[in-house]
């Protein structure tokens, strides 16, 4: 997995419940024992059922802060106006098709790429980050959709990758292996993961259960902000449902969360804010409280452009 970053001070618990308004999502089976209900939530709303959405307060400094950024690679314009606000406890969608700029936005985010114009803050100061370690640094973990982890490895072992805590001095120096054991047996607890045998190669995990650990861990590695890229867009219906449980976890340690996806049902399931990208621009900006799962899916699926076609094509076949 790719996550790293300072050990954490503290974290609030997690509890994972994450409301379904994705019908086949809300027939998933649950995952195992340990897990919490997912109870359904009609469509128009992702909050606890019956609960109406919490307004957003607009008046708190955003972890992260984009206004109008836009990055050229050459001529290509890659992101062009693009603002994006990640709060503490919060997940902002960032949702677009092939080529609409998802990745260039985690690249600038992450301290990969930097941008050409427009104001990039980290909790209020303007920023230009000149290396993923300079993220890691000021709190930023991102987990990439292709982790980078060991697959022959134990889940411990890959949990703690790069950052082992060692025991005793000089020659005696060594991994403290009962410490990692316990703590990511104790940390994948926390998050409602209830991995019987920490002791087994991660890459015996399933593709969701990966992406888990490495929420997991970021979290316990004391991020403040976690990026996900499409987490979900390799997984079936029953192990998606059971990552945006742990996005959701996360949400409630109290991370600003960024969720990277193309399925605007998936974000909807978890989304405080959702912003919409196409060919590198703007095409939309909600809060959870401005728009419906339906609305969102429509404009997706480019709403009007598909409005337009649909009228073209009756021209077309018109007697
Ligand atoms: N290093 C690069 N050099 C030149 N053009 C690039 C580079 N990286 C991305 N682009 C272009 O910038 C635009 C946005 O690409 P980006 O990868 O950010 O989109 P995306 O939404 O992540 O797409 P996908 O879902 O297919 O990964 C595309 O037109 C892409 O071809």
């Amino acid at each position: 997995m790719t996550t790293e970053g300072a050990p954490k001070d503290t974290s609030p618990g997690a509890d994972g419940a994450v409301p379904a308004a994705d019908p086949d999502l809300a027939a998933a089976e649950e995952p195992s024992a340990g897990d919490e209900a997912v109870p359904a939530a009609s469509e128009e709303s992702a909050a606890p059922a019956g609960a109406p959405a919490p307004p957003v307060d607009r008046t708190r400094t955003p972890l992260v802060e984009l206004d109008a950024v836009s990055k050229y690679y050459g001529n290509i314009r890659a992101l062009e106006g693009v603002s994006l606000e990640v709060h503490a406890g919060e997940i902002s969608c960032v949702l677009g098709d092939n080529g609409a700029g998802k990745s260039t936005l985690i690249k600038i985010i992450a301290g990969l790429h930097q941008h050409d114009a427009g104001t990039f803050s980290i909790e209020g100061e303007e920023t230009r980050l000149g290396s993923p370690r300079e993220a890691l640094d000021r709190g930023i973990a991102t987990v990439y959709q292709d982790l980078a982890v060991v697959p022959l490895m134990p889940v411990w072992r890959n949990f703690f990758l790069g950052s082992e805590p060692t025991k005793g001095v000089g020659p005696f120096k060594r991994m403290d292996v009962e410490f990692m054991r316990a703590t990511t047996h104790a940390e994948l607890l926390r998050m409602g993961i209830d991995l019987r045998d920490v002791d087994q190669p991660i890459g015996t995990l399933s593709g969701g259960e990966r992406q888990c650990v490495a929420i997991a861990r970021a979290v316990y590695f004391g991020a403040k902000v976690l990026v996900l890229d499409e987490p979900t867009a390799a997984l079936g219906v029953k192990q998606s449902g059971v990552v945006l449980k742990y996005v959701a976890a996360a949400r409630d340690a109290g991370l600003g969360v960024v969720l990277i996806t193309h399925n605007p049902h998936h974000a909807y399931l978890v989304g405080d804010r959702f912003v919409l990208l196409k060919r590198g621009a703007m095409s939309g900006a909600h809060t959870r409280a401005e728009i419906t799962l339906d609305e969102l899916t429509r404009q997706m699926a480019g709403g009007s452009e598909l409005e337009d076609l649909r009228h073209e094509l009756e021209r077309a076949t018109a007697p």
